[in-house]
């Protein structure tokens, strides 16, 4: 047994931060993971391989090329799952090694096994031939989210699968069903479709992420459809059935039955924390097994914090590394800012999609009086050279003050682009930063010149005067 400064429960991105940044400031930590690999979903089943598995996508179908080469153009005529996950598997293993290292580097000490609580101090971490125990100061609970299974889904992780399973297929499908038009839906629908199989996206909402520009989403939708998605909204299921000859059904509330060879469930994850012992510690996860926090990422049990997934939106890999870092310095008295109004979101469907800053129903609610700028790729320089005939960059801006307020972008490179916004906005800059700023040429961030060109001239004339 040990006594460590800092225990940390998971080594996603939420964890690795919090015990990385623990270690910079000379205490003694240690990490506990459950998996036989570091690097939790992040690394393993979700963003680092859905991520890989789209570039994979990208480079073979010729997907970029097609505009200038004509759609039947291709690097690879039959694409298999082998070429998908002998890129990822590269990717997911040097990623492996860069985390292990970091942590080596750093003196953390790497725990494998499963962590309960004993008692608030105390972490039991079951192996499968022992048992160990621990004692902290200060517990990170980073443990991250499992796929939602509910029991009516017969999963049998073959042709109907969650949103952990679809690398570990050994085929691609030759068409699939997806339930679910969340982001992971988004992306997998449109990186499949991409490849040539045929998609059907069954959301129960009216569109694709309500959280996103409608304007944007507008793009993406007409996008999916013009390859081959078929989007279905404001749909229930039923129930799935698996039925002889590689077929399942989706039967929806509107009688409507989809066959597929394969159906992917992806209508949420869980929080991990079942098996954790909370009650011995007097916390309780709510019915999604999440954890609340305070904004320094504090439990009711003040020694014990909570980062990453397991406390809910924005569940993503970045808002975690943050949250983690930040959990630990709070915990060692070290101040610490983490600007959650201008956190970006990055979207990579195909095309991708990001955002920062307010949107314009948001905006319109708040009676905030703002104007609107877009450039289109297609009539920027570096859109022809690449080919990319849909991209879109959106800026809003307070039409008095023309303060930056706002960023959308639909595209190639939009994931990357958004945070030339994200800056001007952290500085309360104004759109003539654009106009009066001379950028590389052609490049896509040219974009925003001409987008804020044409919202100063959406205004009414005179300009008015800068405030
Ligand atoms: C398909 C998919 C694509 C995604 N794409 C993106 C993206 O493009 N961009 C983005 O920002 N985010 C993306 N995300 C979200 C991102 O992966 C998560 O937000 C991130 O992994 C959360 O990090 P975390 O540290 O909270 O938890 P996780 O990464 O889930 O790690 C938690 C770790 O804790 C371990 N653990 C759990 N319980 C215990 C226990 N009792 N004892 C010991 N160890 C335990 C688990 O085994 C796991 O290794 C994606 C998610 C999915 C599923
Ligand atoms: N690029 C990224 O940042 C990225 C990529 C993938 C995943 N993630 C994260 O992973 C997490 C999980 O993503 P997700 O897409 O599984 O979940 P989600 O909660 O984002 O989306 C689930 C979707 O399924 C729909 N739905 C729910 N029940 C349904 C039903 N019975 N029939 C039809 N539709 C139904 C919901 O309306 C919703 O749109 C999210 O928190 C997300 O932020 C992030």
């Amino acid at each position: 047994m040990a006594h460590y400064d800092l225990l940390v429960i998971g080594t996603g991105p939420a964890g690795q931060k919090a015990a990385i940044q623990a270690a910079k400031l000379g205490k003694k930590v240690g990490i506990v993971e459950r998996k036989r690999v570091v690097g939790g979903v992040c690394t393993n089943t979700g963003t680092i391989p859905s991520k890989s598995l789209r570039e994979a996508a990208l480079y073979l179908s010729g997907f970029h090329q097609r505009s200038l080469y004509g759609a039947s153009y291709r690097v690879k005529q039959d694409i298999t799952m082998e070429d998908l996950t002998f890129r990822a598997n590269h990717v997911i293993n040097r990623e492996i090694e860069i985390i292990q290292n970091q942590m080596t580097r750093n003196n953390v000490d790497l725990w494998f096994g499963t962590a309960a609580f004993v008692d608030p101090h105390r972490l039991r971490i079951e192996r499968s031939d022992d048992l160990v125990e621990h004692t902290a100061d200060f517990v990170v609970i980073a443990c991250g989210t499992v796929p939602a299974r509910p029991s009516h889904i017969p999963f049998d992780d073959h042709s109907i699968i969650d949103t952990d399973g679809l690398l570990t297929l050994k085929t691609l499908p030759k068409s699939i069903t997806i339930i679910g038009g969340g982001v992971i839906g988004a992306e997998y629908a449109s990186i499949l479709a991409t490849m040539g199989i045929h998609v059907t996206l069954i959301e129960r909402r009216p569109r694709l992420l309500e959280f996103v520009d409608q304007e944007t989403i507008e793009a993406l939708q007409y996008h999916m459809r013009s390859i081959g998605v078929t989007l279905r909204f404001n749909e229930e299921v039923v129930s799935v059935e698996r039925q002889p000859q590689e077929q399942v059904i989706v039967r929806l509330k509107s009688g409507k039955e989809i066959a597929a060879t394969t159906v992917l469930y992806s209508v949420g994850r869980t929080g991990a924390s079942a098996t954790l012992n909370l009650e011995t510690i007097g916390l309780v996860a709510d019915d999604r097994g999440r954890l609340t926090v305070n904004e320094h990422y504090q439990t009711t049990v003040p020694h014990i914090y909570a980062a990453g997934d397991i406390i809910g939106f924005p569940a993503l890999a970045s808002t975690s590394m943050q949250q983690g870092r930040h959990a630990a310095c709070h915990a060692f008295g070290i101040p610490c800012q983490t600007q959650s109004e201008l956190m970006p979101y990055g979207i990579y469907s195909i095309p991708e999609i990001s955002m920062v800053g307010r949107n314009e129903d948001d905006l319109t609610k708040n009676g905030v009086p703002y104007a609107v700028g877009i450039a289109r790729y297609r009539e920027i320089a570096r859109g022809q050279i690449i080919g990319d005939e849909l991209g879109m960059l959106k800026l809003l801006f307070h039409n008095k003050t023309r303060q930056l307020l706002g960023v959308h972008a639909i595209g190639d490179g939009a994931t990357e682009l958004i945070h030339i916004g994200q800056t001007v906005m952290a500085y309360q800059g104004q759109i003539d930063y654009f106009i009066e700023a001379v950028f590389n040429y052609p490049t896509l961030a040219e974009c925003y010149r001409v987008a804020a060109l044409d919202g100063i001239n959406q205004l009414p004339r005179p300009w008015p005067p800068r405030t």
